[in-house]
């Protein structure tokens, strides 16, 4: 039976995603309303300047006041798409104190402060959903939280940052060096004027922090993550990895302890076999696996941005939480029952790219040997190319910590015969 009664929904801002979340609302309201039991009704729309025409949305709706948008009594659920810390997190718990629902594509918060948002959406008996935080359009949250809610999963990897996925695919296909690639990706608007969230690996962390913490059922905050951008990324990187059959992509990578009681997660660079299926992700595309113990290996793919992908995921949530209000239940909130201790990088396990430019004579090869042998680090391959009275050593390790890594990269510097160390990277997928 359908209710004719309109839920009330107030938008928080309307920028890319919001106006695609606001477009998407009006064209397909017959079928939303059909599948929610209500009408669903654009009822407020908060921007920061206002006095601009809006395609779609009527100009009565629009308001610069978010805060008294979101006390209103008559709103049911707050989509938040305004971004950062504050003042969407302010917005956010008055919204819920008001009895709202909430929707958020806001990854910095979640990852910053999730756990405050859900105490008080339990508080308050209303829902907290955030689908288009992660990887945009990819369904990947719900799976976790529901899903996968009866598995134990052990690995999530992935690619989650569509910017430097282009960035480090152009790298790959052109040659191009990293600053000729971010202006690239600027040009066709992948990279935002300031890309520092991107190139650094801010945005991956948030998001890491956000997935681990749904997968091992644990407060994981982007603090806990272990984060290297790409800025770092060579031209010579990549032509490395290439002569391994090698591709480089930015990894993240949440993992369980070997002890069960802890809990990894990293974002960094890796060097990954062109066979794994994560190398054919091309462009500014996401791809996530998720490793448990009964289902296995899952691969999720698809678009991880831009507003009409991201506004799906919102939409998606939208409808989840309206069919909750109208049923007087709630959605899953956080667990975080099993409390499992984010662990620093230095424990995680990983093979290492290395190369070494040596003196070419007798012993060398023997003497750097040792040294990895002196911190347990067990080569796995050594290519040598010889070059004017000096040679390339080309070292892929066996699984070792970054921290014994570390330490055997000190004590190479250390040597007389090695005159330079350079594209350190983890190999990853093998
Ligand atoms: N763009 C994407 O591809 C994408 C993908 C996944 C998640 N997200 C997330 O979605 C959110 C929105 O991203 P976006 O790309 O639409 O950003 P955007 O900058 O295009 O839009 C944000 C809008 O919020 C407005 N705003 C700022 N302060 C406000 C306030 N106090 N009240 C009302 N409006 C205010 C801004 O003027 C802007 O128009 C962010 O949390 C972002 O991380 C974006
Ligand atoms: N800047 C992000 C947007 C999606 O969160 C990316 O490049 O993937
Ligand atoms: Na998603």
């Amino acid at each position: 039976m359908m209710r004719t009664q309109p839920l009330k929904v107030a938008l928080l801002g309307c920028g890319v995603v919001g106006s695609e979340v606001a477009r998407i609302m009006t064209t397909h309201a017959t079928d939303l309303a059909a599948r929610i039991g209500a009408p669903v009704e654009l009822a407020g729309v908060a921007v920061r300047r206002g006095g601009r025409e809006r395609a779609g949305i009527d100009p009565a709706l629009i308001t610069t006041d978010a805060v008294e948008l979101v006390k209103r009594d008559d709103i049911d659920v707050v989509v938040e798409v305004i971004g950062g810390i504050e003042p969407a997190r302010g917005l956010i718990l008055s919204a819920m104190e008001h009895g709202a629902s909430v929707v958020s594509a806001n990854k910095a918060l979640l990852a910053e402060d999730g756990s405050t948002l859900h105490a008080s959406a339990a508080k308050h008996g209303v829902d907290l959903y955030y689908e288009a935080a992660v990887a945009g359009a990819i369904p990947l949250l719900r799976p976790l939280r529901e899903s996968l809610a009866g598995d134990k999963v052990e690995r999530v990897l992935g690619i989650v940052n569509g910017t430097t996925n282009f960035i480090l695919d152009r790298m790959d296909t052109t040659g191009a060096g990293f600053a000729e690639a971010l202006d690239e990706a600027t040009a066709l608007g992948y990279a935002e004027a300031d890309p520092t969230a991107d190139i650094e690996g801010f945005d991956a962390a948030a998001k890491a922090a956000i997935l681990a913490g749904l997968a091992f059922h644990t407060r994981v905050t982007a603090a806990d993550v272990y984060r290297e951008g790409i800025t770092e990324v060579s031209a010579a990187d990549v032509a490395s990895a290439k002569a391994m059959d090698c591709v480089v992509k930015l990894l993240a990578i949440c993992e369980r302890g070997a002890d069960g009681q802890s809990v990894s997660a990293r974002v960094h660079p890796a060097m990954i076999p062109r066979s794994h299926p994560l190398a054919s992700v091309r462009e500014a595309y996401n791809a996530v696996f998720v490793e448990s113990e009964a289902a296995g290996q899952l691969m999720f793919y698809g678009p991880g941005a831009g507003g009409a992908p991201t506004a799906s995921a919102v939409l998606g949530d939208l409808v989840a939480v309206c069919r909750n209000k109208l049923s007087g239940a709630t959605g899953p909130g956080e667990s975080a029952y099993a409390a499992l201790t984010p662990q620093p990088v230095g424990i995680a396990r990983t093979r290492y790219h290395l190369s070494l430019d040596v003196a070419d004579r007798a012993g060398v090869l023997a003497q750097v040997a040792a040294v990895f042998a002196q911190h347990d680090v067990s080569i796995d391959t050594v290519r040598q190319q010889g070059r004017d009275g000096d040679a390339t050593l080309v070292i892929v390790t066996h699984t070792a910590t970054d921290a014994a890594l570390a330490a055997t990269v000190a004590d190479l510097r250390g040597m007389d015969i090695v005159r330079d160390i350079a594209g350190i990277m983890r190999v990853e997928g093998e």
